[in-house]
């Protein structure tokens, strides 16, 4: 009887190329044109926005500053009256600070004292910083030369007129954007609603932090890593624990998930193991929408939609081992989340940095390597692989600066080539 085999899964094999894995970039392509963005909102107090979704345009109700003022502690004084040539000679008509404005017109030939931030006097269009300046009695003294008319003054409504768009609705609110809501006056701030994301982890060799550590098993640690991620995302974070590796347990875990979540998000049990059941309930309790990627760490990862009744949520199954997990959050997962907190796209946080060693690589996939950055002598950035790149290994996810990414199309890198790299640092 002649053996039957199957060439396509023979090749897939031996070169690691698998010809129905998905690219990363088309994966992303399927993700984003799958989910829908949340669209209910509610309203903050400015503080409690921070990290959230803005759900509408904000126009400046106000001129921002509200008055020109003077942007540096000296004399404020009509431009025209320096002289080019010479000292020039003015008296003091008064002094303003902020908060308590000069009041009147600076009269002709005189200048006034002031401080940052306090209003021009009327007339006046120039500072002149006090340690430019001689006072002699009531007069005070400038060199020549030292201010352009109009120097060191702020206009009104140059940081922000009124009218004029402030914030656009999908900015994910940073320390900046509150200061720049409370500059116009905002007490409150509407806000798309917080994402919902349950996770659990699968596994029967899986035991709890607290737990003794029976032979055989290990510590759950992806609930934590993802908890850190969704957490850093700002969402709605909902726990369900260890599940065993069964599909009832399986099951009833997702259709929990479903009824409490938009966005539900599974580690292990998502390859083709005896006892990896993730895929299959998918399928039954919904579909799937792609099962495995071309890319390493964390090519099992499915994608799909369940139902529950009513209820229905999208499902990211991420492979068990903990750096897939981390590698897979980051490269879908995390745009997937921001693009339903309703968030306007956003580059992701890389810089090229030149590789110090050769770092090997498959055509027909994108990599992902752990790597630690230094600065060289010219400026540039050096990036460094480090040791352990096992899938399981953690400790070198946690000393990374960032990912090198070594894109699809790209082959093996050699030392001193300029790679990318994904920076955690620059990450929410
Ligand atoms: N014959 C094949 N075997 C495997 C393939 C394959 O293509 N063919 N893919 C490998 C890859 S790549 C990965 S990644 C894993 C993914 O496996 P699962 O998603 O089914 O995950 P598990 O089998 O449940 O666990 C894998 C590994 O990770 C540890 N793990 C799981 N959950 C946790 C957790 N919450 N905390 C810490 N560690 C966890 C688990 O103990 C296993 O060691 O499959 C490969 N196999
Ligand atoms: O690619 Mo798996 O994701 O080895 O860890
Ligand atoms: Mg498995």
């Amino acid at each position: 009887m002649t053996p039957s085999f199957d060439l396509q899964h023979i090749i897939s094999c031996v070169s690691g190329y698998d010809p129905n894995a998905l690219r990363v970039d088309a994966a992303l392509a399927v993700i984003q044109a799958s989910m829908q963005p949340v669209q209910a909102n509610e309203r903050l107090a400015v503080r409690a926005a921070l990290g959230r979704v803005l759900a509408q345009d904000i126009i400046s109700p106000i001129d921002v500053p509200a008055h020109d003022n003077s942007a540096m502690d000296g004399y404020a004084l009509r431009g025209a009256d320096l002289a080019a040539q010479g000292d020039t000679v003015l008296s003091i008509a008064g002094r303003g600070l902020a908060g308590h404005a000069f009041s009147g017109e600076a009269p002709a030939g005189s200048a006034v004292r002031i401080m940052t931030g306090a209003v021009m006097p009327a007339g006046c269009d120039t500072v002149v910083p006090q340690e430019f300046c001689r006072v002699e009695g009531d007069q005070v003294i400038f060199p020549p030369g030292l201010v352009r008319p109009g120097d060191n003054r702020r206009l009104r409504g140059e940081d922000l007129a009124r009218g004029k768009a402030a914030l656009p609705a999908g900015k994910l609110l940073r320390p900046a954007d509150l200061g720049l809501m409370a500059s116009l006056g905002m007490a409150e701030v509407s806000v798309r609603r917080k994402l919902r994301v349950a996770f659990f982890s699968s596994g029967d060799e899986l035991r709890s932090v607290g737990q003794p550590l029976d032979p055989g098993c290990v510590y759950d640690s992806n609930r934590y890593t993802l908890w850190g991620m969704l957490e850093r995302l700002g969402c709605e974070v909902i726990d369900l624990g260890v599940v065993a590796d069964n599909p009832q347990a399986v099951e009833a875990a997702l259709r929990t998930a479903t009824e409490c979540a938009d966005v539900v998000i599974t580690s292990g049990g998502v390859s083709v193991g005896e006892a990896d059941y993730l895929r299959s309930t998918l399928a039954n309790m919904g579909e799937v929408v792609f099962w495995r990627i071309a890319m390493r760490p964390g090519r099992p990862l499915a994608f799909g939609q369940l139902r529950a009744g009513a209820h229905s949520a999208w499902l990211f199954g991420l492979p068990g081992n903990p750096v897939a997990v981390m590698v897979t959050f980051y490269a879908f997962v995390r745009p997937a989340l921001l693009h339903c907190m309703g968030a306007s796209p956003q580059p992701q946080p890389m810089l090229r940095a030149v590789s110090a060693q050769t770092l090997r690589k498959k055509p027909g996939r994108t990599e992902y390597q752990r790597g630690l950055l230094t600065a060289l002598p010219d400026g540039r950035w050096q990036v460094s692989a480090i040791g352990n790149q096992g899938s399981g290994v953690l400790s070198s996810m946690s000393q990374a600066h960032g990912l090198i990414v070594l894109h699809h199309e790209q082959s093996t890198a050699q030392a001193g080539d300029l790679v990318d790299v994904l920076l955690f640092d620059g990450l929410v």
